[in-house]
């Protein structure tokens, strides 16, 4: 008997990421009330189902929707606008003033929008954020039908979210509230550095993180400064700090992470944390490596996240994998370390449990929500097709994505969003540039 769905898609590939390295050739997904209810052969697909909507993308190969697991989505309406410069350099005398002259509900809405437009343009479904005023942002995030986990922000400096540390979690607290309920947002606690908040307001997060049942998200280690100076000030490096002040637990996604001694692997491991790979930003920043594969050996969780388009510039998710594998290469001088499945996986279904909604998302398993991303591999530049996994890797790129869905909705039709409209984005982008442009060259003069 054929049963009736919402979605029926018939694909020339379905890689469903679990098992990991699989790739199912001529494969149909079906979708009911937003989840995936099978993935079976076209063939069958035809007798079995009904597709209410059918789609039938023959050239192309349909992969989970790609998660960025961390990220500034608002900074991209700072996107060039302060290059070639080291980490501290960058952050306090071009970034940090930049973001005090400018932060407002209005620049993180505008940001958001513009960020959340390029992500699912590139099959990203879903971002880790941490930025200012998490509530607007939570706001574009629910207008756009996007999924994304809200970072509380925590710091022991006044800003335009709070005056001290207790106001941060306080204010933090009223955002989880806020979303509690809502099927695609969530929220975690996000101190945003050691060498940026101090011991107590540190336990007094990762306590709310236990009682709230969030993750903690952190930049840790990122340059190798940041240790020395550290070692200097506090006679111990970041990393031990947070594991006695007890941030050092499968709720942590350590950001960067490239300054690690093989007790601070270990450490990582046995506590079952995650190490958010951001390769580009780290490059582009000249804050150093992070050594992936010898974490991957070591059984930790290696999520990917592109950091902020101000430090990237750019949050396409298809070329971080891409930088991801190639780097990961070179550093550990073994052609084998992070092959093309590990890489998906790492942008996918590593991220989701990073995030605790693996149950929902990150992988193509029935019962899991319909979280996809179809790219076309029809073109020049990807021919011949031996292997579709190795193409989304290390030969296509972000403008051969023409679908994308979250939770059964279609987000991205033939390239067009169907919940943004990008010609309101594109003129308020261009009235912030008019603004911040104007501040860069009184800064200058
Ligand atoms: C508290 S909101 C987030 C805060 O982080 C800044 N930021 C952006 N990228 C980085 C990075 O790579 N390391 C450290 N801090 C970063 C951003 O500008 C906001 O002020
Ligand atoms: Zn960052």
């Amino acid at each position: 008997m054929m049963q009736s769905v919402d979605t029926l898609i018939y694909a020339g590939w379905v890689i469903p990421v679990e098992p990991e390295g699989v790739v199912y050739e001529q494969h149909a997904i079906a979708i009911d009330a937003g989840k995936i209810v099978a993935i079976l052969p076209n063939i069958e697909a035809t007798s079995r189902y009904l597709g209410r909507i059918t789609h039938r993308l023959m050239t192309h190969v349909v992969i989970p929707g790609l998660i960025n697991t961390h990220t500034h989505a608002a900074m991209t309406l700072l996107r060039g606008f302060a290059d070639d410069l080291a980490l501290h350099e960058w952050l306090t005398t071009r970034i940090w003033p930049a973001e005090n002259a400018f932060m407002s509900a209005d620049f993180v809405a505008d940001g958001t929008r513009l960020a959340i437009a390029e992500m699912l343009r590139g099959g990203v479904t879903c971002f880790n954020d941490m930025y200012f005023l998490p509530e607007v942002a939570g706001g574009v995030v629910d207008e756009s039908g996007m999924r994304a986990t809200l970072g509380l922000i925590l710091l022991d400096f006044p800003t335009i979210q709070a005056q001290n540390p207790d106001e941060y979690l306080q204010k933090g607290r009223a955002v989880y509230q806020q979303y509690q309920n809502h099927p695609l947002i969530k929220t975690a606690i996000a101190p945003h550095a050691p060498y940026t908040v101090s011991d107590a307001p540190l336990q007094a997060g990762a306590a709310m993180a236990e009682e709230l049942n969030t993750p903690i998200h952190i930049h840790v280690h990122e340059t190798k400064e940041e240790v020395e100076q550290a070692v200097a000030k506090d006679k111990q490096r970041p990393l031990a700090r947070l594991a006695n002040l007890g941030l050092v637990s499968s709720r942590l996604l350590a950001v960067h992470a490239t300054q690690l001694n093989p007790e601070e692997i270990q450490l990582l491991a046995e506590h079952r944390a995650t190490v958010v790979h951001c390769p580009e930003s780290n490059m582009k920043l000249a804050s150093g490596f992070c050594p992936v594969q010898q974490l991957l050996n070591a059984g930790v969780n290696v999520a990917l996240g592109t950091d902020g388009t101000a430090s990237n510039n750019d949050l396409d998710m298809l070329g971080e994998m891409r930088t991801a594998a190639l780097l990961a290469k070179v550093v550990s001088q073994d052609a084998r370390s992070v092959s093309a499945a590990q890489a998906l996986t790492m942008a996918t279904l590593n991220g989701a449990k990073a995030l605790g909604i693996d149950a929902e998302t990150g992988s193509l398993l029935v019962g899991k929500s319909a979280d996809l991303v179809a790219i076309d591999m029809n073109e020049l530049e990807t021919q011949p097709i031996y292997n579709p996994l190795s193409h989304l890797i290390y030969a296509t790129s972000r403008d051969k994505v023409t679908d994308v869905w979250v939770a059964g909705r279609q987000l991205l039709k033939s390239r067009a969003l169907t919940s943004l409209n990008i010609h309101e984005v594109q003129a308020k982008t261009h009235d912030w540039y008019m603004k911040i442009a104007a501040f860069m060259q009184q800064a200058e003069s």
